[in-house]
């Protein structure tokens, strides 16, 4: 296998909804959880997407992880990695894009790395290096509540050089739209000012496409799905893709129970859990009992036991921004995140035990979870449920199971039931 593009991503929902993009824009694509171990066979591809589960970990723990996760795809031929983070450029001052990003660009030898998390499919856009998020700036929209990294600044020429060891700059706007010439001579001009990374403005996916242009003969970037789309897009131009890619994992259905987990506490999460009451028995964990050392796995397997026979159930520790705070205040962030990313983790492998073969989950951190308390290691790309939000379906397991991971801010309000009904 000679993979025409290699991606390391930093969470295994963002994973899937860069897999999407690729598979849509005519690359054969397969999702991995972390580096592959040695020896074991992987189906025939254009571009494997790495996911690891480094967003919220030590910098220098992601840093290692992502080197291993690039050196991994450039030995299958990948000349171009592409870094995938949040659209939403989700991270703290103490990295780990910045971080990440430094240790990928020394690996291949550049002296610049295009940045830019612009996905329009999705409302994000970036102007003048600031990202927007539907019409507001990334620090007026939901994700300045976010529990783990609230966004408070949405100029990313900012954010980025808080972050990285060199200094950041800016492709404009008028740049992009002058085409991908003019975004390689600026790269190369901001390199030659010393600038180790480059913001780019992106509002529309044709920007993106000159963008992909612009930097497929470069060895690596940073970016969300939307980078994705352009350097598949000049990847397929060049000859690279596949025929009917996006069909090539369409497989028979795999039967058994469904059920859907929700731990993302997102404004998009919370209104999809509230119209899920209007169509399946929900069941809301009270995360507060579960850091008092109430049983509470227990008692979600209980709830499902009882209804997995008659259909689909939810269980969720979604809450609002209040009492997420409220919470956090008691137990700290990291303590509350993972003790109920534990618990929705130890739900799922009872849910599995229990015969549920298709499982939706709702939230980066928490699909993370599951996936590895699962043990799941390859997925292949089925069709797409909301924008940035495939099927997926296991490979390497004996009885496959069917998944949709979702990206807490994806998807539209019917999204449980909408995803229940592509996995029936
Ligand atoms: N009621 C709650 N109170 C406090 N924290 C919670 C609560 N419910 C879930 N959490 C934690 O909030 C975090 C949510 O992160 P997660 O990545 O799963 O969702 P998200 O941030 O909305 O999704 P994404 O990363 O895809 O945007 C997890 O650590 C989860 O355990
Ligand atoms: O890019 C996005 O917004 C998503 O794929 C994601 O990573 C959210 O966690």
């Amino acid at each position: 296998m000679s993979l025409a593009l290699g991606c390391v991503a930093d969470d295994y929902t963002g994973a899937s909804d860069l897999a999407n993009t690729l598979t849509k824009a005519g690359l054969r694509t397969i999702q991995t959880i972390g580096v592959p171990e040695e020896g074991r066979a992987l189906p025939e591809a254009d571009a494997v997407v790495v996911a690891l589960k480094s967003r919220s970990i030590p910098a220098d723990q992601a840093v290692a992880r992502s080197r291993e996760a690039e050196a991994w795809l450039r030995a299958r031929g990948a000349a171009h990695v592409m870094f995938k983070v949040c659209s939403t450029f989700d991270s703290t001052d103490a990295g780990n894009i910045g971080p990440v990003m430094d240790a990928l660009r020394a690996e291949a030898g550049a002296a610049i790395a295009l940045v830019t998390p612009a996905f329009p499919e999705t409302g994000r856009s970036v102007y003048q290096g600031n990202l927007f998020v539907g019409s507001v700036p990334l620090n007026e929209s939901p994700l300045k509540d976010h529990p783990l990294n609230p966004m408070r600044d949405a100029n990313l020429v900012r954010v980025l050089g808080r972050q990285s060891a060199s200094p950041v700059g800016l492709i404009d706007t008028a740049t992009v739209a002058r085409g991908a010439e003019a975004v390689a001579a600026r790269l190369q001009d901001l390199a030659a000012e010393g600038k180790g990374a480059a913001i780019a403005d992106a509002i529309f996916d044709s920007d993106l496409e000159t963008l992909g242009r612009a930097i497929i003969a470069e060895k690596f970037s940073v970016g969300a799905s939307g980078l994705g789309l352009g350097l598949a897009r000049a990847l397929v131009a060049d000859g690279r893709g596949t025929q009917d890619a996006a069909g090539a994992a369409v497989g028979e259905p795999v039967g058994g129970a469904a059920a859907c987990l929700a731990g993302s506490c997102s404004q998009a999460t919370l209104q999809q859990v509230a119209a899920a009451e209007k169509i399946m028995p929900v069941m809301r964990l009270d995360p507060a009992r579960l850091l008092a050392g109430a049983d509470v796995v227990a008692e979600a397997l209980a709830f499902a036991a009882e209804r997995l026979a008659a259909g689909p159930v939810l269980i969720a520790s979604s809450a609002p921004p209040e009492a997420v705070r409220a919470l956090q205040a008691e137990h700290g962030v990291d303590a509350a995140g993972h003790a109920i990313e534990a618990a929705l983790a130890a739900i799922a492998e009872g849910l599995v035990a229990r015969g549920v073969r298709r499982l939706v989950v709702a939230g980066g951190e928490t699909s993370g979870s599951v996936v590895d308390r699962l043990g799941l290691t390859a997925f292949l790309l089925g069709p797409e449920i909301a924008a940035g939000v495939p099927v997926l379906r296991t490979a390497g397991r004996p009885e496959p199971m069917l998944l949709a991971l979702k990206s807490g801010n994806f998807g539209g309000p019917d999204f449980f039931g909408r995803a229940l009904d592509m996995m029936a």
